[in-house]
């Protein structure tokens, strides 16, 4: 039998970049697979219905939360987003290390139980930069960027919740910094 692969978990502020380092390491390393989760939020630029999100109204999303589709889901500035536990599992089962990028809500949430994942969190070097990348993404309104900036302050405050803190300046060492922290977890 497969031995269970790693869950992972990876948060961070919207805007620190978590996205674009994820999208490094999953390149480097065919053996992880991401989680694609639900949301009620808008598409942006850029996503595409089951790659980056399935997207959902809140009827639907609600209904699957009735029906225990998720192994964790939050609400983030006015929007729900869960991840779907059968596909997790399926992949966990295979021997497959699954990526979750949740928020930190969702992430204290399965803490307590999934106390054998890797929690790592993304920080930026402070809320200036932070401000600046989201700024510089243009998929936000001022007004959203404030909200989510906001959020970051909160999130912040829970990073030493978090097995590992890496700090995203250049994004080639912050996906090797993960990357190196991933091979101590499957040792
Ligand atoms: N190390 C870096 N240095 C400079 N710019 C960066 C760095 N990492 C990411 N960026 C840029 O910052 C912006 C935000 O990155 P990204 O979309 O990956 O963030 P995110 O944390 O995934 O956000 P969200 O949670 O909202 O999806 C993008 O324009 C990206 O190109
Ligand atoms: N708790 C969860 N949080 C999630 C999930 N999928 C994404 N997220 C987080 O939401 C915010 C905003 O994302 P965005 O795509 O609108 O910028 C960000 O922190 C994501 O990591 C999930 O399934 N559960």
């Amino acid at each position: 039998m497969n031995k269970r692969g790693l869950l992972i978990v990876v948060s961070g502020p919207s805007g620190v970049g978590k996205g674009t380092v994820l999208k490094k390491l999953l390149a480097d390393n065919s053996d992880i697979v991401p989680s694609i989760s639900a949301t009620t939020r808008a598409p942006r630029n850029g996503d595409i219905e089951g790659e980056t999100y399935f997207f959902k109204s809140v009827d639907e999303f609600k209904r699957m939360i009735d029906n225990n589709e998720f192994m964790e889901w939050a609400v983030y500035n006015d929007n729900y987003y869960g991840t779907p536990v059968k596909y997790v599992n399926e992949k966990l089962d295979e021997g497959k290390d699954v990526l979750l990028e949740i928020d930190v809500q969702g992430a204290l949430n399965l803490q307590e139980k999934y106390p054998s994942a890797v929690y790592i969190f993304i920080a930026p070097e402070n809320i200036d930069v932070l401000r600046e990348r989201l700024i510089g993404r243009n998929t936000e309104t001022p007004e959203e960027i404030e909200d989510r900036i906001n959020a970051a302050k909160w999130e912040l405050t829970k990073k030493d919740k978090y097995d590992y803190v890496v700090v995203n300046k250049i994004v080639e060492d912050a996906s090797d910094e993960i990357l190196s922290i991933l091979n101590k977890r499957r040792d």
